[in-house]
């Protein structure tokens, strides 16, 4: 009896252990913010406090707000110089000479960080690995795959797609003449079929397809989107992963095609992994897929060639190789509609160059092209790349910046947190006058010197591993397409174009502007706005030309067997 009393005597009432759980939270509180605020070795960079103290103040911009922390940051430069505290672990630079300095030679190590790799929702992925070193391990056998070498070995594959892309073209203006398509998801499903060529030797010819697979741009922009509601929450997507593919696919429109996505890769791993020392290993010999240079690699020990490690290193192929490409090819046709300057110029370029359309365009001699090759690097800055930010840590290096401007040194101990951010670069106008301008000039203008801006290919070990193949997608898109194809300006508006004697057809713009082509957000690649609609990014009416309905020019049309029989 004497026990029972004492024990309900030491039992706290409700209103007590509330009182207690309080007292011991705020404690707690008050010391996470003294050692944030003062104690932390962050203490004395510049930035918001509140910043300081919690990651919350980064949610609100990234999750409550939508993808707004870029442009938070730029306004946190702005008021406190190129070197702000942005989270309680992470410094972020806006200063181009630190960039060398940060994402480095080989020879100096640098790991990345765990609370960003988050976004990706793939922890066994290269991108994703923390360890310099452990990084290098996984990098290198896909690193030797994807060399500038084999993307021009594998220019007939491209060339192929392209081919295709420009024939759907002009089926499609010939089937239904004058209703405007979504630009995005033909040149989404040409980066599509490329790399699932280039890295899985198959595709699902999504350019054969009446809606260009339409649903397969959607699964992998709504996997982006997830993106900073993982990084914040990653136990999100582990409650995601947990319930029943038909009740997911539900609650998260699009995640069904995303899982599609995923099932279609294991059953290829393991397809590949069953067919090990049998014949038709042997057939892959003149185009080993990624997963055979990663399986038959004699550095990767067997922990490294699982299947699941393996899905998500194709997974990061085919989210990596389509959206950046193809948003970046999406804005150049854009832009060069929207500028006839510049579309004209261009064209002239390509005419000279290849007077017979049907002519071979050999990748070499397109890169020598003077405009072509402006346009392309313009319409790069203005895809950003990658619109977030690329944290990097650097294990036992002490980092030092030194701002010219104020003179002040900045120290950064081993460990410390660091990301810059590739937007905040190519859109800075003391580099790029009138960033928000479409101007290849200025790259014929100011020779090589303006190259070492274009950091959109983030830096050191870790920068992307499709930058051959992407360059070699645009040069063939924009080199072809406009070889064949005008433009014509805007429907409902101005009809001032160029076309001629010959093409096969024109694009014309529709209900679009250069602002919806502008970024709005970040979800690690840039969102365009009309954020609500993102399938209307870029929208052009395509004609034949014998559709011409302004009645300036009436060409000769090849019909459609013509068009079939040219290639
Ligand atoms: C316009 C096109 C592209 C742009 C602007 C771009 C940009 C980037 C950036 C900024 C990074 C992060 C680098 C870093 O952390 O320093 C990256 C990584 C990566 N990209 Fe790309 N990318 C493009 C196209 C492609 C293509 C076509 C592929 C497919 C082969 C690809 C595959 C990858 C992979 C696998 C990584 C991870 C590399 C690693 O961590 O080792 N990218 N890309």
């Amino acid at each position: 009896m004497a026990a029972r009393d004492l024990v309900a005597a030491m039992t706290p009432s409700w209103e007590q252990a509330i009182y207690l759980f309080l007292g011991i939270w705020s404690v707690w509180f008050v010391g996470l913010s003294i050692q944030r605020l003062w104690l932390s070795p962050l203490a004395h960079i510049p930035g918001p406090k509140l910043a300081a103290l919690t990651r919350l103040y980064e949610l609100y911009y990234d999750i409550i707000l939508g993808g707004q922390y870029t442009f938070k940051i730029s306004d946190l430069h702005q008021k406190y110089g190129p070197v702000v505290r942005i989270s309680p672990s992470e410094v972020h630079v806006k200063a181009h000479d630190f960039h060398s300095e940060l994402y480095a030679s080989p020879i100096r190590p640098r790991a990345t960080w765990n609370f960003w790799t988050r976004q990706f929702g793939a922890p066994y992925n290269d991108l994703a690995t923390i360890d310099h070193n452990h990084h290098e391990l996984r990098r290198n056998t896909p690193n030797n795959f994807s060399s500038n070498q084999q993307a021009c070995n594998l220019q007939s594959v491209i060339e192929e797609r392209v081919d295709a892309l420009l024939h759907a073209f002009a089926r499609y203006s010939n089937d239904v003449p004058g209703v405007p398509l979504n630009l995005m998801y033909p040149f989404s499903a040409f980066a599509n079929d490329v790399i699932n060529e280039y890295a899985f030797a198959r595709s699902d010819r999504l350019i054969e397809k009446s809606d260009f697979g339409a649903q397969v741009t959607d699964s992998l922009l709504m996997g982006t989107r997830m993106g900073p509601i993982v990084k914040h929450a990653n136990w999100a997507l582990t409650f995601v992963n947990i319930l029943p593919e038909s009740l997911s696919g539900r609650l998260a429109p699009g995640w069904s095609g995303f899982l599609k996505m995923q099932h279609d890769i294991l059953a290829q791993i393991q397809e590949i992994k069953a067919s090990e020392k049998t014949e038709k290993w042997r057939l892959y010999i003149d185009h080993p897929t990624i997963f055979h240079e990663l399986l038959s690699s004699a550095e990767l020990p067997p922990e490294e060639k699982t299947s699941a490690r393996l899905a998500q290193e194709g997974q990061i192929l085919l989210q990596g190789g389509t959206l950046t490409t193809s948003w970046t090819i999406s804005l150049a046709a854009f832009h060069l509609v929207n500028k006839p300057s510049t579309l004209r110029k261009l064209r002239d370029e390509l005419f000279a160059a290849f007077p017979d359309p049907a002519e071979a365009m050999p990748l070499a001699k397109l890169e020598n092209l003077p405009y072509l090759r402006a346009v392309v690097k313009e319409s790069l800055r203005h895809g950003i790349g990658t619109s977030g930010r690329l944290a990097r840590i650097s294990p036992d290096e002490t980092l030092v910046y030194e701002d010219a401007e104020s003179g002040k040194e900045w120290t950064f101990r081993p460990g410390t947190v660091i990301s810059m951010s590739p937007y905040m670069t190519v859109m800075d106008k003391s580099i790029f006058d009138d960033p928000l301008g479409f101007h290849p000039e200025r790259w014929l203008e100011e020779g090589e010197t303006l190259d070492k801006y274009l950091d959109i290919w983030g830096g050191g070990t870790r920068g992307c591993l499709g930058r051959s193949l992407a360059y070699a997608e645009l040069y063939l898109m924009l080199a072809k397409l406009f070889r064949r194809w005008g433009g014509a300006g805007v429907v409902d508006g101005s009809n001032e174009g160029d076309r001629r004697l010959g093409d096969v057809g024109y694009l014309k713009i529709f209900e679009t502007t250069t602002r919806d082509c502008e970024m709005a957000s970040n979800h690690f690649i840039p969102i365009s706005h009309k954020v609500s609609c993102l399938s209307s990014r870029v929208l052009a009416r395509m004609r034949c030309a014998d559709h011409d309905a302004t009645g300036q020019q009436r060409i000769t049309v090849p019909p459609r067997s013509l068009l079939a029989e040219q290639r």
